[in-house]
């Protein structure tokens, strides 16, 4: 089955369309100096609109929150693997706000895991010390030194990152990579002439994760493993991520990207393939309608839907809260890939 529509986005006014500003406005705190009403939130004389306006404008708000109770009644205790990748990191703002969304889902008691990336800010971090990055079908050429940097970046940085930001936003999280408790084990990939140090996973062992996840934090994995000899291995976030959410039976996998999904035609943006089952999307791989960063988020779904994770959806973290969208939502905001 393949179905384009409009993608729900495009026809949004703009004040919905990505705008770091508005996110920046979204995350930010109250100020601490603005008086507050009864219940503590803001009161401000000179902005508020008319009572009717305002009485209107919070109804409608309720009523979203409304619509959400048989989705968290569905989900609740669940767990949802959550792959954050480098394109849409790339904005502070956005990252604060995704991770805000990430951190709304674990408070209404969904049990969300998240696996990142950081494919710019390894490429940011390689030509500082002066080595242009390289792919084949989406995934780095991975030298030595190469190797070092991705696992500096990775789980030096931006696992710490993004850390600290679920913290900011109220609760709390450990960071691992594929390396802490032998979470992920790694092996050479098949292309491994051309690729180096490219990993593929040959055994994920989720155990520790299970008391991180009941003790109620958020885990965020960064997917460097090693292989039987400590050997160090970058694998790509969009394939760790099918596998974690294989291992630990999770219920949903949602890949955040920087498209509106996976589009009919890549060049057109309105062409967003809402639904999609696995025999399509193996043939828009075949067709070579799907290329690049695409190959691998594409190929991870459909390993984690044939081993029982029940859909698996890529999602547009440019669209403000795509997240909440897709899971709190009958609309949903991206493709989702069904078995
Ligand atoms: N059919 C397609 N639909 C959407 N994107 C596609 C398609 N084919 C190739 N792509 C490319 O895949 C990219 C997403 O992969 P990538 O850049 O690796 O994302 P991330 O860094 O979030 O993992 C898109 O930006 C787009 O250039
Ligand atoms: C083998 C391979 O390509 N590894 C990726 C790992 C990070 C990643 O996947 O980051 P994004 O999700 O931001 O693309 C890389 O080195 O860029």
């Amino acid at each position: 089955m393949l179905l384009t529509k409009p993608h729900p986005a495009l026809t949004l006014p703009s004040a919905s369309l990505p705008n770091p500003t508005l996110n920046a406005a979204r995350v930010r705190p109250l100020a601490s100096s603005a008086p507050h009403g009864r219940r503590g939130r803001r009161v401000s004389a000179s902005s508020s609109p008319a009572p009717a306006q305002a009485a209107s404008a919070a109804l409608s708000r309720v009523d979203v929150l409304s619509e959400a109770l048989p989705f968290i009644q569905r989900f609740k205790g669940k767990t949802v693997v959550v792959k954050y990748g480098g394109a849409a990191m790339k904005s502070p703002e956005l990252q604060a706000s995704v991770i805000r969304d990430l951190v709304l889902l674990s408070c209404v008691g969904l049990r969300p895991v998240l696996v990142h990336g950081g494919g710019p800010e390894i490429n940011s971090w390689l030509q500082r010390v002066g080595v242009e990055p390289q792919f084949r079908n989406g995934l780095r050429v991975t030298d030595a030194l190469t190797m070092e940097v991705v696992e500096m970046v990775l789980v030096g940085k931006v696992n710490k990152q993004l850390v600290s930001l679920i913290s900011l936003a109220g609760a709390t999280a450990v960071g691992l990579c594929g390396k802490d408790a032998r979470l992920l084990t790694a092996r050479p990939s098949p292309d491994a002439a051309a690729l180096g140090f490219v990993g593929e996973v040959t055994r994920v062992d989720p155990s520790v994760l299970r008391p991180i996840i009941a003790s109620g934090h958020i885990p965020v994995i960064a997917t460097v493993a090693a292989d039987e000899t400590g050997q160090a291995y970058n694998i790509n976030a969009d394939t760790a991520a099918g596998e974690i959410a294989a291992a630990i039976g999770a219920e949903k996998l949602l890949l955040i990207t920087d498209v509106s999904g996976i589009l009919a035609d890549r060049d057109d943006p309105g062409s967003l393939v809402k639904e999609i089952d696995i025999a399509g999307v193996r043939r828009m791989v075949a067709e070579g309608k799907v290329g690049g960063g695409m190959i691998p988020k594409v190929e991870c779904c459909v390993r984690a839907l044939a081993q029982g994770v029940h859909t698996a959806s890529i999602i547009d973290g440019r669209v403000p809260h795509s997240l909440l969208l897709e899971i709190l939502t009958d609309e949903g905001t991206g493709t989702m890939i069904t078995g």
